[in-house]
């Protein structure tokens, strides 16, 4: 690499990482017309009471913490996924942190990917409450593996889960909206549904498509103005999404739990999707820096976006190759809480003599570049 060009590059890291500084600064976690109704719109607290709301995937990450703070707003609650147990547990902590009685929350095990069972989950809720006012579709899998080295069943599961499992649920529910005409649906989509990132081919596919597919429903509905279909676009939220997802196999999955501290807190992420619910909005960004100033860049740069996304992608894809997940997000977590001599005794503590070895000087020298360059640069190498 010529020295130009490292000027350059060097020169384009800093200009980022003062845009993220005054991006920080700001608060800026979500996009503008988010953060505008955050200050000036409605408020959950007074739009989203005595709502019949439906929550997929609510064992867990995102969904758990939704149906807490909707268990605050005095809505009655449907609680979906797989595992009756943990529902059972997410129901009685919905009971003593909030104000819903038992009637209030029906307990409804669901497996999206059995769209057989779709129909009669929705009868069940209408016995139950009468009416569906707000379907959240959370429910979903990511996935941590190279195309080239990934089963054909890993994309099919992603499919059937992310994207068909909730367009089926969604028609099962939707006659019942139109019937009333009125109702949110609202899908738990991702930032890898606008931009793309390595290692989760099957993922954004499954995310493009449900993007795409609610983006034209929305069109189809205009003549019903009182039914609203949101997209929330989330980037790394704290959850266990990634120990959940999918690798090579569909049977197997990444399986461990990876320090979370540079993730948004998903009680952010929740009262930012509430304040998006309470206003009606279409489309919502909501991420921390760098990631929210990437998809600004992926939208108005691509080929800008594209040539960063392919350095980073290529490092990530390297790390991920020599199992550097967990050291990498560590390291950010000991440069957070340790002074820069004090980083190789602390890694020490728990990296093997080869991990150790192979955290080569170019990563260590980066942590002790200015706070927000090194943020940004190991953030990227796994997420
Ligand atoms: N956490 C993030 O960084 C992040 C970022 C962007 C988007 N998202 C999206 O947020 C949503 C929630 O994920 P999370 O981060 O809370 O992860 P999570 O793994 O903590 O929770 C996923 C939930 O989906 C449920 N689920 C999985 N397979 C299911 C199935 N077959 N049938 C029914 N339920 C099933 C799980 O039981 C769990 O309750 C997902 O759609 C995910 O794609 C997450």
């Amino acid at each position: 690499m010529s020295w130009e060009l490292l000027l350059w590059l060097l020169a384009l890291c800093a200009l980022l990482a003062l845009v993220v500084q005054l991006l920080r600064f700001l608060r800026a976690d979500g996009d503008l017309t988010l953060l505008w109704a955050e200050w000036q719109g409605r408020r959950p607290e007074w739009e989203l009471t005595d709502m019949v709301v439906w929550v997929t995937g609510a064992s867990s990450g995102i969904g758990e913490e939704l149906v807490y703070q909707l268990s605050k707003l005095g809505v009655s609650l449907v609680l979906s996924a797989r595992r009756v147990q943990e529902l059972e547990r997410v129901k009685r902590r919905c009971l003593e942190n909030g104000n819903l009685k038992d009637k209030d929350i029906l307990v409804l095990p669901l497996d999206l990917t059995d769209r057989s069972s779709h129909e009669a989950a929705t009868k069940m809720v209408l016995q139950e409450f009468g009416k569906i006012d707000i379907l959240v579709n959370n429910a979903g899998r990511s996935q941590r593996s190279l195309f080239v080295e990934t089963s054909l069943d890993v994309f099919k599961e992603l499919i059937e889960l992310n994207y068909l499992g909730t367009l089926s649920l969604t028609m099962c529910v939707l006659p019942h909206m139109i019937e009333r005409k009125q109702g949110k649906i609202v899908t738990v989509n991702s930032l890898l549904g606008i931009i793309s990132a390595p290692l989760s081919s099957g993922y954004c596919a499954s995310k493009h498509a449900l993007r795409g597919f609610f983006n034209c429903l929305r069109t189809e509905l205009a003549t019903y103005p009182g039914i609203v279909v949101s997209n929330i676009c989330p980037g790394p939220v704290q959850s266990n999404i990634v120990k959940n997802a999918l690798s090579e196999e569909v049977t197997k999955s990444v399986g461990i739990d990876v320090a979370q501290s540079h993730k948004m807190a998903t009680s952010r992420c929740v009262r930012l999707m509430l304040i998006s619910m309470a206003n009606d909005l279409k489309e919502v960004w909501i991420a921390d820096h760098p990631f929210l100033l990437i998809a600004y860049l992926w939208q108005y740069m691509p080929t800008w976006a594209w040539w960063l996304t392919n350095i980073l992608g290529k490092k990530r894809i390297e790390n991920f190759k020599k199992g550097l997940v967990r050291p990498i997000y560590t390291i950010l977590n000991t440069y957070q809480s340790c002074r820069k001599y004090e980083i190789f005794e602390h890694l020490k503590t728990f990296l093997t003599p080869h991990q150790l070895y192979d955290i080569n000087t170019k990563d260590i020298r980066s942590i002790v570049f200015p706070r927000h360059i090194c943020w940004f640069t190991i953030n990227y190498y796994w997420s």
